[in-house]
């Protein structure tokens, strides 16, 4: 089990969904999604210092988002309250992964710090109790904690695992922040995307059905999309956006095509994770 302590350096990396399907709808609102996860190695990082009291401190607040509303800290209260534990945080959060990016780096903070907080105080939950916790925050907090390549289905929390080629991916961020909720709600969304088995799905297949919307909103979603199409046909957005990317069997493709990127557009490179670097956490 890969042993960890306060002062250690704490990962949360960056998901991309390799396709996206709507499925469908639940009553209360909510999207059924088919989706792949894939981590890559872009990570923010976290650090953790105890404390002698119980409270759970921000000491490195995201401007525009109040510490009280931070995922950081929801999730480290919820982790206290699940488990009546009375040991207190101060995290630490150096932010790399731009917001309402579809990178999921909210989302992903939030699991490492129930992985972290759980190791640390040593509160005991096992994995799926922490995922389902991790719903109770977001729909794509689960799959941060489950730590696998995955095929999702439901709201992202019924997880295929599986196994996915190494790849490198070219990933351009929009200069824009795209709210999940607004593209979810659009009326225009195609809700209906025939549903597959997990076992049928071959690497390369399916497509972001939240793209269409997301481009028509917001413009340079579609810029940078247009452009990454020109060097690599298959590429798509992630999540609900603002990113979009492209896979590369070898990384000097991808970086080839990084140089080639005109003003105006901002990307980078990231190598595809066989599993999320605290997968092995207890
Ligand atoms: C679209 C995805 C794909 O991985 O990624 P992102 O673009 O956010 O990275 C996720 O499903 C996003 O998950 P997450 O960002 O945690 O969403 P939440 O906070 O739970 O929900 C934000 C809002 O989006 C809508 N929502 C979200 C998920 C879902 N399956 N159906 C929805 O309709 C709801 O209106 C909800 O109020
Ligand atoms: N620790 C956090 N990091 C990023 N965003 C956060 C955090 N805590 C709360 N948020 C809120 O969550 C929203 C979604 O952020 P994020 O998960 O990074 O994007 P996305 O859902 O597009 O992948 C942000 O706009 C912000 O208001």
């Amino acid at each position: 089990m890969n042993r960890r302590t306060w002062d250690s350096d704490w990962p949360a990396p960056a998901k991309l969904n390799l396709f996206l399907h709507v499925v469908g709808r639940r009553v209360d609102g909510y999207h059924l999604l088919q989706t792949v996860f894939r981590f890559i190695d872009r990570a923010d990082t976290l650090h953790f210092a105890p404390r002698t009291d119980d409270d759970i401190v921000l000491a490195t607040p995201i401007p525009g988002v109040p510490a009280d509303s931070d995922l950081t800290v929801r999730a480290a209260r919820l982790l206290q309250q699940a488990t009546g534990c009375r040991q207190g945080a101060t995290i630490h959060l150096a932010k790399q992964l731009p917001m309402g990016g579809g990178l999921g780096g909210g989302s992903s903070d939030a699991a490492t710090v129930l992985l972290a907080l759980n190791h640390l105080w040593q509160t005991g939950l096992t994995r799926p109790q922490l995922e389902q916790l991790g719903l109770t925050l977001g729909a794509d907090v689960p799959v941060f904690v489950h730590g696998r390549s995955t095929f999702a289905e439901g709201i992202g929390e019924a997880f295929t695992d599986i196994e996915l080629p190494t790849e490198s991916y070219l990933v351009l961020h929009p200069d824009v922040h795209v709210p999940t909720a607004a593209i979810f709600g659009a009326p225009e969304l195609k809700r209906d995307t025939p549903a597959i088995l997990p076992g049928d799905w071959r690497h390369g297949d399916g497509h972001n059905d939240l793209e269409t919307v997301a481009c028509a909103k917001f413009p340079a979603v579609a810029a940078a999309l247009a452009w990454l199409k020109t060097k690599a046909p298959h590429a798509m957005m992630t999540g609900s956006g603002a990113c979009v990317f492209a896979g590369f069997p070898r990384r000097s493709e991808a970086e080839a095509a990084l140089a080639a990127l005109p003003a105006g557009l901002r990307g980078w490179v990231a190598d595809g994770l066989p599993a999320h670097p605290l997968a092995e956490i207890e």
